[in-house]
Parts: structure tokens; C-alpha cells; sequence
């Protein structure tokens, strides 16, 4: 369980953005290529790790939430909501901004109202901000948040909520170490 993602993640590279070490690894950036035996083994951990009990949503955020979100959807028969980086101005849209390590932007949610019953995944959780942004969207909205996923943790940031990670790694100029897991 885990052996793929430890092992990838343990030989991803490593590459600079400013003074960022950031790691280059398929589920966090779709290259080189996106295996589906460690796609199904994280979709797996997810299904056994997150409490889904009256989930009727799950929440991802573009670009690199999205094939684990499909996944996912397609293993719990939940529907997806794509939180989207562009607006779309239909009724009940909630902007929220989004800084991360090496990046700042706007958040667009749609399609999540006031009673239901959600859980957000995304691929990997650094400073926190994308998951205190989609957090921040939902609660506008009045939704409830039964739980919150990500494959990959750097970093113990606090989102002000639990947070599940299957891996926490730890990233110096030339390599990732794996710390953890949820096993
Ligand atoms: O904890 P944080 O510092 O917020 O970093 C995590 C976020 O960074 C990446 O998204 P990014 O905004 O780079 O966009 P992408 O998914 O389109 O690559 C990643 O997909 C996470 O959502
Ligand atoms: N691929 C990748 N995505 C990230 N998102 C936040 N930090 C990182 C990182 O180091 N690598």
C-alpha cells in the first residue's frame, strides 16, 4: 500500500522556482506521465482514510486536483466540482484568493450551496493557501466540510481545520524524503 507513490516521490527531481525547492512528480504535475496503478493506489487510500458518510460533493481545485478528483468520483460515485482559476459569473459563484509558494491568484467556486455535504482533495498541501482559499469558499457558501484529503504534505501548516495526508515528505535542493504516511 503506498510502495508507488513512496518510491516515486522518493526518486522525483527537484528544481528551483525562486528560492523554492520545488519537486516534479506526476500526481503534483501530470510529468512525465501519470501511471494509473498509482493513481488507483491512491484513489484506494483515499476511500479507506476520508469519512465520505452523507458526502455529496467532492471539491477539487484546478489544475492538478483534477485527476485525483476524477478518480475519486469515479470510485465513490460522488459528484465533482472543479474549482476553477477564471470566473464564470453564474448565480451563488464565490471568488476567494489564492497565494501558494510561488504563486498568487483568484479561486472561483461554483456549484456548492448552502446544506451540502463536502469533502475537498487536492495533490499536495506546502504553505496551506489553496486549501485555506477552498476552505474559505465553501464556508461562504454555508456548505458543511465532513473532510479534507491530501496526497502529499511539506510543511506542518495549519488550515485551521484536521487535515489528512497519505505522505509527508520533506524537500532539500536535491532530494524528497518521505517522513510519513497515513498507514
Ligand atoms: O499549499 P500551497 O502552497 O497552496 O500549495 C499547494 C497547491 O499548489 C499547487 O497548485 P498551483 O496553484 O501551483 O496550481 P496547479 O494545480 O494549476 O499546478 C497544488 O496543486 C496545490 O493546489
Ligand atoms: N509539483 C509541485 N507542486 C507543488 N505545489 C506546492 N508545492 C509544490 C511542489 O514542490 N511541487
Amino acid at each position: 500500500m503506498l510502495d508507488r507513490l513512496i518510491h516515486s516521490l522518493e526518486t522525483a527531481p527537484i528544481m528551483k522556482r525562486g528560492e523554492y525547492n520545488y519537486f516534479i512528480h506526476p500526481i503534483t504535475d501530470g510529468v512525465p506521465l501519470l501511471e494509473p496503478a498509482l493513481l488507483r493506489e491512491i484513489g484506494c487510500a483515499m476511500v479507506r482514510n476520508l469519512d465520505l458518510e452523507d458526502v455529496d460533493k467532492i471539491v477539487v481545485c484546478e489544475a492538478m486536483g483534477i485527476h485525483i478528483g476524477v478518480a475519486f468520483s469515479m470510485m465513490t460515485d460522488i459528484p465533482l466540482v472543479v474549482v476553477r482559476k477564471r470566473p464564470y459569473g453564474l448565480p451563488g459563484e464565490v471568488a476567494v484568493h489564492q497565494a501558494t509558494g510561488y504563486s498568487k491568484g483568484e479561486l472561483y467556486l461554483n456549484g456548492v450551496a448552502a446544506g451540502d455535504r463536502v469533502v475537498i482533495i487536492d495533490d499536495v498541501c506546502s504553505t496551506g493557501g489553496t486549501l485555506r482559499a477552498l476552505i474559505s469558499a465553501i464556508e461562504q457558501t454555508g456548505a458543511e466540510i465532513a473532510d479534507i484529503c491530501v496526497v502529499i504534505g511539506r510543511g506542518d501548516e495549519d488550515i485551521g481545520r484536521p487535515l489528512k495526508t497519505l505522505v509527508k515528505i520533506e524537500v532539500s535542493e536535491t532530494q524528497v524524503r518521505v517522513v510519513d504516511t497515513c498507514l
